[in-house]
């Protein structure tokens, strides 16, 4: 059994498609989809997008080996031997452009945009939005958390609530992405180089006879990281006048101890109190940690209440995006081939924003040179060279066209990245650091209404004009 393999890891539709494709002989025929989410998670006024990498290293190995032929020949007996020779031949050969990971993302804006035989495109849909649609969700979220708690230090503690391994870690990548600082998850910190960090369970503590005992010894073992876990039986009676004598023992050892953690009870009081005493007993430098089913929510209000807390462990709500347990991001064809020529195709719904936007598009950010800041985002067919060229454009409502304004003096920077050209790859993976840095300049690239958790203004999204006559002819010809 082979378990590395992904080829598989799509929708049996995906498969019957490909087949019927093979069938009729338009395999071969070119197709583009865009891959795209249609609302903000967490009523937020941004995202932020993930999974590159992951996609990149699927779309690489695609591959059907003798276990999946095998497989498919026991599943469908519809499916004709000479299709699965096909399939034995079957390697990407498209092209595939995507945003680089750490870029703040909007609804309705392309992410990733995929051109290659029909064949290929649909195979790699599934996989596609599973890897995007958790990961940018799993930043998204630890972006909010860091944006309460942007000083201080932010601990992914998640893999034991983690939707499985693969959550576990993808969501430990994707929340350094967004400022978190360390992993508990080791696996994380080996495949990834995130930096670990990790206290003692209460266990540790319970396994000894006394609390005095159990900090002692552990803090014997580790001098040089010593952070003691101070709620196993009475936080402010006895976990922490424990850890003072023990940060007083190891002061004479010449050591400091790092800090205590606190997992229960009134956070925004007990470190309060926790600090006074030891700033009274002479460790100032002694911090204190937090964790308990916290998320932004809980950290932004024991803010408020004055907690005294300088490093937060987050696990359960972060790593499983608790309040919006999916992104749904989708995949939608908007041009095939037809007699050597791309056509443009359009979905047309009853629900106006399931509407999808046709044509081969590029997507641009506007920004304005005199204040650095973002002021939208521009969806363009990829022939528009006004926009290229920086020239004069109308940045209009779609809901309501006649409200609209005409700018210039702005810099477009194009957001789709050439990532496979005829199935080579041709984009250096950057490593996670720049990736890090990547997604902090583009947090300072927006102003901080679109940015704030309650009630952020609606960052504009627009079609050109051209893009949006072409959805307006389609819908037309529809309804003809
Ligand atoms: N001052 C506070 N303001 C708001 N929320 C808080 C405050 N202190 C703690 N919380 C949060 O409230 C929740 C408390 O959870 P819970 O009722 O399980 O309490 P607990 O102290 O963990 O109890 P237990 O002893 O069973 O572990 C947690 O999510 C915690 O982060
Ligand atoms: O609350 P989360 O945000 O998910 O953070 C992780 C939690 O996991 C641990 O608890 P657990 O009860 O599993 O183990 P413990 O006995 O070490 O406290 C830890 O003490 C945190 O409370
Ligand atoms: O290091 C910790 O304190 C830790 C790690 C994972 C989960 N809970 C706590």
């Amino acid at each position: 059994m082979t378990y590395e393999n992904l080829t598989l890891h799509t929708d049996k539709y995906q498969i019957n498609m490909m087949y019927a494709h093979w069938v009729q002989g338009s395999l071969n025929d070119k197709a583009v989809f865009e891959a795209y989410f249609r609302k903000l998670p967490f009523n937020g006024g941004y995202a932020v997008f993930a999974g590159l990498e992951r996609i990149v290293h699927y779309v690489q190995n695609l591959r059907f080996g003798d276990d999946e032929i095998n497989y498919l020949r026991e599943q469908e007996e519809n499916y004709k031997e000479e299709f699965l020779e096909e399939l034995r031949n079957f390697r990407f050969t498209g092209n595939l452009y995507a945003m680089q990971e750490g870029t703040l993302v909007f609804a309705n804006v392309p992410l990733i945009r995929v051109e290659a035989r029909v064949f290929e495109a649909q195979l790699i849909e599934t996989a596609l939005l599973n890897f995007m649609n958790f990961q940018t969700l799993i930043a998204t979220k630890a972006s909010r958390v860091k944006q309460v708690a942007e000083n201080d230090i932010l601990m992914e503690f998640g893999t034991r609530r983690a939707q499985e391994a693969d959550a576990a870690i993808w969501g430990a990548r994707a929340a350094y992405i967004s400022g978190f600082h360390a992993t508990s998850n080791m696996r994380a910190g080996m495949l990834f180089g995130i930096p670990t960090k990790g206290t003692h369970a209460h266990a540790w503590v319970q396994g000894h006879d006394t609390e005095e005992e159990a900090f002692r010894k552990y803090a014997e073992a580790l001098p040089d990281q010593v952070t003691l876990l101070v709620d196993t039986y009475n936080t402010l009676k006895s976990g922490v006048p424990n850890a003072i004598r023990i940060a007083r023992q190891l002061e004479l050892q010449g050591k400091r101890m790092n800090a205590i953690r606190l997992d229960s009870g009134d956070l925004a009081y007990l470190s309060q109190r926790a600090r006074e005493m030891l700033d009274e007993a002479g460790f100032p430098y002694v911090a204190i940690v937090a964790s308990n089913d916290l998320d932004e929510s809980i950290i932004f209000n024991l803010k408020a209440q004055g907690a005294r807390i300088d490093s937060w462990g987050v696990g359960t709500q972060l790593i499983t995006a608790a309040d919006q347990p999916a992104l749904g991001g989708v995949y939608k064809l908007v041009a095939r081939e037809k007699n050597g020529e791309y056509v443009p195709v359009i979905k047309v719904s009853g629900n106006p924003e399931k509407m999808t936007n046709p044509g081969f598009k590029d997507v641009y950010r506007i920004v304005n040179k005199q204040t650095g800041r973002a002021e939208a985002d521009y969806i363009a067919l990829q022939e528009e060279d006004d926009v290229k060229r920086e020239e004069r454009i109308k940045l209009f409502d779609p809901v309501h066209p006649y409200i609209h304004k005409f700018i210039e003096g702005y810099e477009a920077i194009p957001l789709l990245h050439a990532i496979f050209v005829q199935g080579e790859l041709v984009y250096e993976l950057p490593t996670l650091d720049t990736i890090r840095a990547h997604h902090e300049e583009q947090i300072r690239l927006f102003w901080p209404q679109y940015l704030r958790k309650l009630n952020p203004e609606t960052y504009r999204v627009n079609l050109s004009v051209r893009a949006w006559q072409l959805k307006m002819d389609l819908i037309h010809q529809h309804q003809e």
